[in-house]
């Protein structure tokens, strides 16, 4: 099941350097890991945001909430999923 999820990003200001440094590399290395492992499709940066705009293939629901949740970024992120379909008129045929 393909989804469309925005994070935003709200990291609060007072956060230690060290404490925000080592979130963000565990964020990273959590993100490319399902990259690699294809549940994560794409990754793209929404400019002049601190947003990403990012599709997930996951198996349902329930992972793509594991997945989410497990985000090291999570309690910093306002989160909107949209449940995506195969649009009658595409025409590549990895749009599934
Ligand atoms: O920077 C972001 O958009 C937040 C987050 C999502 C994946 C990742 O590596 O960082």
């Amino acid at each position: 099941m393909l989804f469309h999820v925005r994070m935003d990003v709200h990291l609060p200001r007072d956060l230690p350097a060290g404490e925000r440094d080592a979130i963000l590399a565990r964020e990273k290395a959590y993100s490319q890991e399902l990259q690699r492992s294809g549940e994560w499709r794409h990754i793209w940066r929404i400019a002049g945001a601190y947003a990403n705009v990012s599709i997930f293939d996951v198996a349902d629901n329930a992972r793509l909430h594991e997945i989410l949740s497990g985000l090291p970024l999570f309690p910093f992120m306002t989160i909107a999923v949209m449940p995506l379909l195969r649009h009658p008129s595409a025409i590549r045929d990895d749009d599934t």
